[in-house]
């Protein structure tokens, strides 16, 4: 695929894994409209790629809105004229027995709705794209629920790329699958959001124990992957570097 003069509309764009996806966006060529809940880091960013000279907005988006999230959409379609690319990366980490719904909520049922709508505005086709996590491949017994919904995000999208829906359409679905990235989500571990108190000290433990990879690493993936990559493949990005899941062996 060739990305300059695209269009891309970013979820989590603001800081983090999706602040790096819309530098790299934007360095191809690619107008960025970056959606989600953190407006002043989003309208930072948005200041710092029109200095740079590069097309970009930000739209306050929340996922879990499905009208305020279509609305965005429109929004990107109305002020760059068309819409190429879907970033599905807006995601959090929080398995406390009392709140959680809202992970699955974000992470998942996210995904979804933005893919969903990708479908029916990707007019001339182009790519959808999810940060999932290693965690979704593997396993994460620290947060078994944030686990599910990576899973469900990385077999969503394999199996979308494959299905009539997306193909009839010239459509293209992508999973990137990040390991443990340097980003606020690692840096804020202190905070209570595991099943129980005992997984907080674990999880806190391994992670420091863990080599943070940078979010630049995982948005040069994401570059790649758009270039180059076949609809329905997920591409673990670990250690700073990038490779395919092959799932075409797990029956032999
Ligand atoms: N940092 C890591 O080690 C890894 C992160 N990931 C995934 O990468 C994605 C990005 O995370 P990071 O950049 O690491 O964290 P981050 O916390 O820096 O960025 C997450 C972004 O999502 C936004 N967001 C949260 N809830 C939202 C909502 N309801 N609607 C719209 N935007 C919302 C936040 O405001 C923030 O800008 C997430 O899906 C995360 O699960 C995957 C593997 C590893
Ligand atoms: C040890 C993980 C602590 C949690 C760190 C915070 C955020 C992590 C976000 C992720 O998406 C995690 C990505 C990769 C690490 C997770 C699992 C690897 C476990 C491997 C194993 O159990 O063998």
């Amino acid at each position: 695929m060739e990305l300059n003069g695209k269009v891309a509309l970013i979820t989590g764009g603001s800081q983090g894994i999706g602040r790096a996806y819309c530098n790299y966006l934007a360095n191809e060529g690619v107008k960025v409209a970056i959606c989600d809940i953190n407006e002043t880091e989003g309208l930072l960013l948005e200041k710092q790629l029109n200095k740079e000279e590069k097309r970009s907005v930000f739209i306050y988006c929340d996922v879990t809105n499905n009208t305020e999230f279509e609305e965005s959409f429109r929004k990107v379609i109305s002020e760059f004229g068309q819409l190429d690319i879907v970033v599905n990366n807006a995601g959090i980490l929080n398995d406390h027995p009392n709140s959680w719904e809202k992970e699955v909520e974000i992470n998942l049922c996210g995904t979804i709705r933005g893919s969903l709508l990708g479908l029916k505005y990707l007019k001339h086709g182009g790519a959808i794209v999810a940060t999932s996590s290693l965690a979704g491949i593997l396993k994460d017994s620290a947060f078994p629920i944030y686990a599910a919904t990576k899973g469900g995000v990385n077999y969503f999208m394999r199996s979308l790329g494959f299905s009539e829906a997306a193909t009839a359409k010239g459509i293209r679905t992508l999973a990137i699958a990040p390991s443990l990235t340097d980003t606020a989500i690692t840096e804020q571990l202190v905070g209570n959001n595991t099943m129980c108190p005992e997984l907080q000290l674990v999880a806190q433990k391994r992670s420091e124990r863990m080599y943070k990879q940078k979010p630049e690493s995982v948005a040069a993936c994401l570059i790649y992957a758009l270039k180059e990559a076949t609809s329905g493949s997920v591409w673990l990005v670990a250690d700073d570097n990038w490779q395919q899941i092959n799932y075409d062996n797990l029956l032999h």
